[in-house]
């Protein structure tokens, strides 16, 4: 399907300049000469990481409509407020809803999204369905065995809002052993504390933790160290979305494994691996 690729344009079927207004507000000049005659469909590609990405597609998507496009779909490789997917404490937005309703007021005829952080993403935004990390993970563990052949190894999911996704992962790339952890994070103040692993000794096993998010890392921190206490071997981060906030040095973590869905990466610091995402968004 014709493409416009905000994430990575100089790969982007249809050509386009995008550039910020003094005031801040983004632009988009699609270069009319990369157009086919016959304007059915087409798809954009982007992240939204900030209110400006989202503005800037439905920007893209006015466009295209105006220039004949009949249906034109979305790919979304992070999605902003998608972590806000409830009313957290009273006088606080439920930010996902709202920025789901403005995308829905664009009519895109198919919403995808890049490994959301929970389900309510796909229910608030029409005619959506999420791309599974599934691919991502297998990928990274694969890579990561190819540098640092592990005899035994397990799945981790850090925390009950990860708890579904990996047993669903675990099934598909056939991990026998799932360890399952616990966090809690009093939403008020974001303080995380009672990390706690609901398993026996692991024997020196290389412990995959797979998530959708790292932000500071405080939840990763805290499993990790719960995890050494039950003899882990080498510990492992594989997020989809790496937003990095407090930098790459997470104690007790050995590697990472993220992707460039939320934003790139200049250098990358020697314990992390950057897979692109666009591998994972089209089939
Ligand atoms: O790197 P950090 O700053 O620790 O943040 C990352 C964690 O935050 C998110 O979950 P959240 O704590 O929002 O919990 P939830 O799954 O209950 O929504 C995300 O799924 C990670 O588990």
């Amino acid at each position: 399907m014709l493409t416009l690729n905000l994430l990575e344009p100089a790969a982007s079927a249809i050509a386009f300049e995008r550039f910020l207004f003094p005031d801040g507000q983004p632009h988009i000049t699609i270069k009319t000469e990369s157009l086919p005659d016959h304007r059915e469909s087409c798809r954009i590609i982007t992240r939204m990481a900030n209110a400006n990405d989202v503005l800037l597609a439905l920007l893209v998507h006015q466009t295209l409509s105006t220039l004949g496009f009949e249906r034109i779909e979305l790919v979304i490789s992070y999605l902003t407020g998608a972590r806000m997917d409830r009313v957290m404490t009273n006088g606080e937005p439920f930010s996902l809803k709202v920025i789901a309703g403005i995308i829905n007021m664009a009519g895109f005829h198919k919403v995808a999204v890049f490994d959301p952080h929970s389900n309510v993403s796909t229910a608030l935004l029409n005619r959506s369905h999420a791309i599974d990390n599934t691919r991502f993970v297998s990928d990274a563990i694969q890579n990561d065995q190819a540098r640092f052949p592990a005899g035994n190894w397990c799945l981790v999911s850090p925390d009950a809002g990860a708890l579904k996704k990996v047993h669903d992962v675990a099934q598909v790339i056939g991990a026998g052993h799932v360890v399952e952890c616990l966090k809690t994070r009093d939403v008020k103040t974001g303080k995380l504390s009672g990390f706690k692993v609901f398993d026996g000794d692991l024997a020196g096993k290389t412990c995959y933790i797979a998530d959708d998010i790292c932000d500071g890392g405080g939840t990763f921190i805290g499993i990790a160290g719960q995890l050494r206490k039950h003899n882990a071997g080498r510990v492992v981060l594989i997020v989809s979305h790496g937003i990095f906030s407090k930098g790459f040095s997470l104690a007790g973590i050995d590697a990472i494994y993220t992707t460039d869905s939320f934003r790139t990466f200049d250098s990358v610091h020697d314990s992390l691996t950057v897979l692109p995402v666009m591998t994972y968004l089209t089939r």
